[in-house]
């Protein structure tokens, strides 16, 4: 029924309005990202890019269709099992963060892995260690308004990974920062897909689809290429993946 892909849906829409204010913001899209898959998603603003991976992540439902991740049927869960499921099974990246101001880099991390349900000991261990791999071993105690915007977001793909997650969904990561902090946190993007974590990510920076292993550009809310289907765009095109193992990353 859902194949052997992490993550798949099967035309899947979100429609907003109706009449003549109808916007299919995602139309009818089939998508099947294997285990280990890095896939970056381009295209002009407003083409739904946004939308698709809120609905990948059981942030928005669909209006039709069928969201399927490690064989279980998102769109159709309660409102109780799809939190429990991001809170254990999704690592959420976000262009302006969304750190919680009033508590430690570390804090905002190990917080992460608690509700995932880790031991505290536990938790504490793996927020420094994660905030070690992202080179901010030296900021754990800093609050977020003492870190650069670039520092910022590797604290945010450190609580993203606290949960060991089945996928992590980044909606234009670089998008608030300088060259510099892209840099840093494309080397991350790199080290994730080397150690196989799955990972799409929406981006309008062409060097983050470049070190992807598929592109997938949209226009209209659907697919208007597909690196994996033609052979074209930036990635390096393996798309096999090499499974859910995170390798220096545990
Ligand atoms: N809550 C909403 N109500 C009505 N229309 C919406 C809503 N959210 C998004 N849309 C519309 O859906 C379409 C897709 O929006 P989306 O944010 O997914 O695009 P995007 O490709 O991510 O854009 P950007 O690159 O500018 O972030 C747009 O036309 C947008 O105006």
């Amino acid at each position: 029924m859902t194949g052997s892909a992490l993550l798949r849906t099967r035309g899947v829409s979100r429609r907003y309005g109706r009449g003549s204010a109808l916007v299919r913001a995602v139309d009818e899209i089939d998508l099947a990202v294997p285990a280990g898959q890095t896939l970056a998603i381009m295209g002009p603003s407003g083409c739904g890019k946004s939308t698709l991976l809120h609905l990948l992540g059981g942030l928005q439902r669909p209006t039709d269709g069928e969201i399927w991740l490690a064989g279980h049927r998102i769109d159709e869960m309660s409102e109780r099992a799809l939190a429990r499921l991001r809170r254990h099974h999704i690592g959420f990246v976000f262009q302006s963060f969304h750190l919680m101001d009033e508590l430690t880099a570390v804090e905002n991390v190990e917080l992460a892995a608690l509700l995932a349900g880790q031991p505290p000991r536990r938790a504490r261990q793996r927020a420094l260690h994660l905030l070690d791999r992202v080179g901010l071993a030296d900021r754990a105690k800093h609050l977020p308004s003492a870190l650069s915007g670039g520092q910022r977001q590797r604290v945010a793909l450190a609580r993203a990974l606290s949960n060991e997650p089945l996928v992590v969904l980044a909606d234009e990561p670089t998008g608030n920062l300088d060259s510099a902090a892209t840099l840093e946190v494309l080397r991350l993007f790199e080290e994730l897909r080397t150690a196989g974590q799955t990972l799409v990510v929406v981006t309008h920076d062409a060097r983050i689809a470049a070190v992807a292993d598929r592109v997938i550009s949209m226009r209209d809310g659907s697919f208007a290429d597909d690196s994996q289907l033609t052979g074209s765009g930036s990635g390096s095109g393996s798309g096999s993946g090499s499974g859910t193992v995170y390798g220096g990353w545990r």
